[in-house]
């Protein structure tokens, strides 16, 4: 098995610095739970953004279910972005949508008809606890509620793999533990996940996951965890 997201010698540099990632070779199973850690600047937000084909690495290769996305045409991108769920650091909500209009989205561009949407939605909103504030626009939520329907929106169409870049910044722990239930949730029917967090209380929450340490720009993987299969000796 290759994995479902590959990484071979990758550098990113912007501009003409220092690079900003360096040799970064992983290999992320289908269906595995990775936490992505290290300081502030290490470069997590940078290597979220090439494995959801949103910033190209200046050299190295990135395999994508399979197939070279370094190369990839700019048609393409769409087809292989719907099969990603992406919690950004910023949201990102569209401001003049409901929070419902916001979840619902990824459905209504999947052409899910409009009669079997409702209910989906409605049980996302519940989820992250949003039940009541279905019909508020994001300029009306707190950063917390724009965080949590920025989750529902990435999940609700079960991507094969979902990028949440510290999903849990603006909630409080028991909020956090509830969406960490709900990434869970989603692992188990199938989906690979990717949280990038500060958080390290986080990272002991879920027993099957495999943490991922950058720092200033290099991944540490002193066990060899990161590629698949594991080494044979565990270590
Ligand atoms: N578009 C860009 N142009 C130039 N430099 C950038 C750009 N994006 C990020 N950087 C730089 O790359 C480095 C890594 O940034 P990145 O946001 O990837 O780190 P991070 O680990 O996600 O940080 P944080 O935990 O604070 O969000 C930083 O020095 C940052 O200033």
């Amino acid at each position: 098995m290759s994995g479902i997201v590959q990484f071979e010698n990758v550098g990113l540099r912007y501009g003409t610095g220092a690079e900003t990632l360096s040799d970064l070779s992983f290999t992320l199973a289908a269906g595995g739970f990775y936490f992505l850690t290290g300081p502030s600047g290490a470069g997590k937000t940078s290597l979220l953004k090439m494995l959801y084909l949103s910033q190209r690495p200046t050299r190295g290769a990135i395999r994508l279910f399979d197939e070279d996305v370094v190369q990839l045409r700019r048609a393409r991108l769409p087809g292989f972005r719907r099969r990603i769920g992406v919690v950004f650091q910023d949201f990102r909500l569209i401001p003049h949508l409901s929070a419902f209009d916001n979840i619902a989205l990824p459905l209504r561009i999947a052409g899910v008809d409009e009669r079997d949407l409702v209910t989906p939605v409605r049980e996302m909103l519940a989820w992250v606890g949003l039940a009541d504030r279905a019909s508020a626009h994001p300029p009306t939520l707190s950063g917390g509620e724009q965080q949590r329907v920025a989750i529902a929106r990435a999940v609700i169409g079960r991507p094969e793999i979902l990028v949440a870049d510290e999903p849990t910044g603006n909630v409080d722990p028991e909020m956090a533990a509830r969406l960490l239930h709900l990434f869970d949730a989603l692992n188990t029917l199938g989906t690979t996940i990717v949280v990038a967090t500060h958080d390290i209380h986080l990272l002991s929450r879920v027993a099957s996951a495999n943490v991922m340490r950058l720092d200033r720009g290099r991944l540490q993987d002193p066990t060899g965890a990161l590629r698949y299969p594991p080494k044979a000796d565990g270590h």
